[in-house]
């Protein structure tokens, strides 16, 4: 089935410098793919050329199979976006605030009362739908920021790191509402926080210094770098040197008597080499774990990669 975006050699410069380079990204008609990245990487730059709001200097994108440079008017009905600062206007009601987005999104005025009240359940907003947003809780702001994203029904929509600024119970609020708004059209979502892709994305892309350093499931991220540390006990624990005598291995730490975690460079084989010079040396090894790489630790080192 063709992708709902396709975007092929991305690129954009400001003034002298190139933010992103190269970008080349398909995105699925359903399910949340995370855009994750360092503040800097170039995350908010493809957001914005991908939403219309800026003119990339090379490459294409489309949406729904239109070509946004060709058809911007057609292709922006296609996505609903919520930027870092949710585009509120302060004194107006809710409801005045969701019909005025709703008309700009071309929403036929035959339609536009069932939208505004479709949209209002959806988020938890019919309850307020009197007050003025200025007076509004960051939580409520928020959803309200993402009302406006889908009150014309776009097959796509893009969160701009949509919890920041929220508390830990707002956080789990607004990402239970992008899960659902998800379970019927792509969503893109932007952050650096590593939990909230975790939680949130099937699928990732992570960009560094404006180029892709990856582009694959979640799960492979998680699997992406070998492990290069593994805890072992021992029952008679030689001193670290003996350790270190092994090829491959480059740090001891030592937690007990009998624990070690064992730092090596290379690939995984290292375990046969203490296996053998354990049994050769009487050290009686009882447990070797390889330990896995936390995500975050995956995410550092994918940034220096690039950098
Ligand atoms: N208007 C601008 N003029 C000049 N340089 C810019 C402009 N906007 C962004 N940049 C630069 O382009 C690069 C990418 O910035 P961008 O905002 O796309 O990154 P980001 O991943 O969204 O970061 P953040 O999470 O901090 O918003 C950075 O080096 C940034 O300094």
């Amino acid at each position: 089935m063709e992708p709902i975006v396709r975007i092929s050699g991305l690129s954009h410069r400001y003034s002298t410098s190139w933010a992103i380079r190269d970008i080349n990204i398909e995105i699925p008609r359903s399910g949340i793919v995370g855009l994750l990245g360092s503040n800097g990487a170039g995350k908010s730059t493809t957001m914005n050329i991908l939403c219309g709001v800026l003119t990339p200097t090379a490459g294409s994108v489309t949406i729904n199979g239109i070509d946004l440079s060709k058809e911007p008017e057609r292709a922006k009905q296609e996505i609903g976006f919520l930027p870092q600062t949710p585009p509120l206007y302060m004194d107006l009601t809710v409801d005045e605030y969701l019909v005025h987005t709703a008309i700009l999104r071309s929403v036929e005025k035959s339609q536009l009362k069932s939208a505004l009240e479709e949209v209002k359940e959806r988020c938890g907003l019919t309850h307020i739908s009197k007050r003025l947003i200025k007076n509004l809780s960051g939580g409520y702001k928020q959803r309200v920021g993402i009302a406006q994203a889908i009150i014309h029904h776009p097959k796509l929509v893009v969160f701009d790191e949509p919890t920041n600024g929220l508390d830990p119970n707002q956080i789990i609020e607004v990402r239970g509402l992008i899960k659902d708004i998800a379970a019927e059209r792509a969503v893109i979502l932007s952050t650096h926080i590593l939990t909230e892709v975790q939680y949130l994305c099937k699928d990732i892309v992570m960009i560094e210094s404006g180029r892709i350093v990856f582009a694959d499931t979640m799960e492979a991220f998680d699997n992406y770098i070998a492990p290069h540390s593994m805890l072992v006990v021992m029952e008679n624990a030689p001193p670290a040197e003996a350790l270190l005598a092994i090829e491959g291995v480059i740090r001891i730490e030592t937690l007990t008597e009998k624990q070690l975690r064992i730092y090596f460079n290379g690939d995984r084989s290292i375990s046969e080499a203490v296996v053998l010079e354990s049994a050769k040396r009487g050290w009686r090894l009882r447990e070797l774990n390889m330990e896995k790489n936390s995500l975050d630790e995956t995410f550092a080192q994918l940034s220096r990669i690039s950098n």
